[in-house]
């Protein structure tokens, strides 16, 4: 789990969930279910969660949260203090995990990769909420202490790995997501001088000297409130009022709670976010204008845990955010491939011989071609995402049949294609016949197809171990679900490697169903010559 709260004893977990309770039931407009239980899931490496106590039918609101309660910045006294940090476009720049968010930049918190030349202590949704929890922190009481107390210390997201546990994520693409030097950089920038700056409002009035935090120790804090951010904040969209609504909603009518876009306000929500969560879910929050309220989507059984969905997060997503993974969320895993890996395997098809006729082409003029392409079009890619083709989950949380690999992304066929012209253009030159090869259809198939093929091998190659050994590591593991960061690891690693194992496996059926088919064009002219 990303959360370590595993250190607590049992007796003082629990008095602080109880406090906690007390502390909520107690907010004016707070409600919570009769039938449902804070409860301590941490013997399944779950930390808090939530589960029905009795059956719960369908509809059934579990717990409101008034708006007043939500710590972001209309609440947070720092807000009034400071008022000219809270000024001007909340947009979106760095964010301490964001560090990594790529696979779906729609609902990224900012990514710190896009803010390099950042630095700047202009602020955005993200740091400003940073900036909220540190100075509750540091002013030692807040209203918010029996939540705040509940929130962990330490954190199992790769942020936190050691080199030698990273390196068992071997060539998964979630290594250079990390950012964990982006990271400090932002909060060096934008919280540790801001809190500097600013010692008066930070501390209480009487803090000696002594007791302020050195900049490593606020280094060190910034990096907990941010990675307390990214696992349990919401963006506080509102149902009613967010005319953007339409365009963050899924195509599955989902509205995905946190960490997702950087819109205008974050906020830590408390109870909505001492739900876990799963991609098969059965509660939703409904972001309304004076409260959010959590909803049961069909009937919770007694005993139950009560899930929330957090996205069709890839289980190396689900890591680098959340520090946890699930085999539920299998389904959505992906896998990086590089342009260049595709490049050489096109260069391969190429050089083997088109028409069997062996070929050398000049390649740096294929690359001054592509170079003047990507000057003018604008748009390259330096790798390609490859996924499942997976139902959504319906409006019970279910989702149904397997995800399955289904084909090449569209994007990737196009940019060979362009490669494939401009390699055509120089050959033209020398060999017409070899040109005109690249101009027919099927061969430019077979050269995509043969180029990508032989990408995918050297991408399973770029991994130290084999999927089989992955699987055998994953077959040790206690319970039955990864839970220990080697294990989580193992698992991400292992993820990929199978897609890129469906992915060659697909691609070689579409290689022998193109070779059927030029099979039978061939016979066909003489078939035809027999019947005449
Ligand atoms: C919003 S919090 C949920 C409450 C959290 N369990 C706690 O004890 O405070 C999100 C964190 O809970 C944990 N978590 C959420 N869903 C989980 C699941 N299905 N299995 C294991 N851990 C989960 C992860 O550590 C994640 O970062």
């Amino acid at each position: 789990m990303a959360t370590t709260t595993n250190t607590v004893p049992v007796g003082d977990f629990e008095q602080q969930t109880q406090k906690f309770l007390e502390w909520f039931t107690s907010q004016p407009g707070a409600t919570f279910h009769k039938d449902i239980k804070l409860v301590d899931l941490r013997d399944k490496s779950a930390g808090r969660g939530i589960i029905a106590t009795a059956p719960i039918p369908a509809d059934t609101t579990l717990f409101t949260i008034p708006r007043a309660s939500i710590l972001c910045a209309t609440t947070s006294p720092l807000a009034k203090k400071l008022p000219h940090l809270f000024k001007g476009p909340a947009e979106p720049t760095v964010a301490e995990e964001s560090p990594s968010h790529t696979a779906d930049a729609d609902d990224e918190p900012p990514s710190p990769e896009n803010d390099e030349e950042d630095d700047s202590q202009s602020q955005d949704s993200w740091t400003l909420l940073i900036l909220i929890l540190m100075h509750e922190y540091l002013q030692g009481s807040s209203n918010w202490s029996p939540y705040l107390s509940i929130l962990p210390t330490q954190f199992d997201t790769p942020m936190f790995w050691t080199e030698a546990e990273l390196s068992e994520l071997q060539a998964s693409a979630l290594v250079a997501k990390v950012g964990k030097e982006e990271a400090d950089k932002m909060i060096r920038t934008k919280i540790v001088k801001v809190v500097q700056e600013h010692e008066e409002v930070f501390y209480p009035a009487d803090t000696p000297k002594t007791q302020r935090l050195e900049e490593g120790e606020l280094l060190k804090l910034g990096h907990r409130m941010g990675s307390a951010i990214m696992a349990y904040a919401f963006d506080l969209a509102n149902d009613d009022e967010d005319e953007d609504e339409e365009e963050e909603e899924e195509e599955d009518g989902w509205v995905e709670d946190k960490i997702a876009g950087m819109n205008d306000s974050m906020g830590m929500v408390p109870m909505a976010d001492m739900l876990n969560a799963d991609a098969v879910f059965n509660a939703h929050i409904n972001h309304g204008e004076a409260c959010l309220t959590a909803t049961s989507l069909r009937e919770i059984k007694e005993g139950e845990e009560i899930l929330n969905y957090y996205g069709p997060l890839s289980s190396a997503e689900l890591l680098r955010r959340y520090g946890y993974v699930t085999p539920n969320h299998a389904r959505y895993d992906v896998v990086e491939v590089g342009w260049g890996l595709v490049e050489g395997g096109l260069k391969k098809m190429v050089e083997e011989g088109i028409k069997g006729r062996k070929k050398e082409v000049d390649w740096d003029k294929v690359e001054e071609l592509v170079e003047e392409v990507k000057e003018e079009e604008g748009e390259w890619e330096d790798s390609f995402v490859l996924e499942r083709q997976s139902e959504d989950p319906d409006s019970e949380g279910q989702v149904h049949g397997e995800a399955e690999f289904m084909g090449l992304p569209q994007e990737l066929e196009e940019q060979v294609k362009t490669y494939l012209k401009a390699v055509k253009k120089v050959v033209g030159t020398g060999d017409r016949a070899v040109a005109e090869a690249l101009g027919n259809k099927t061969v430019r198939k077979e050269i995509l197809l043969g180029g990508v093929r032989k990408a995918l091998e050297e991408r399973e190659g770029q991994y130290a171990t084999s999927l089989e050994e992955d699987e055998k590591v994953l077959a040790g593991m206690e319970g039955g679900r990864p839970t220990t960061r080697k294990e989580m690891a193992v698992w991400v690693r292992a993820g990929e490697k199978r897609i890129l194992k469906e992915a060659v496996a697909w691609v070689k059926k579409q290689e022998e169903g193109l070779s059927t088919e030029k099979g039978q064009e061939k016979a066909e002219p003489s078939a035809k010559r027999r019947k005449a």
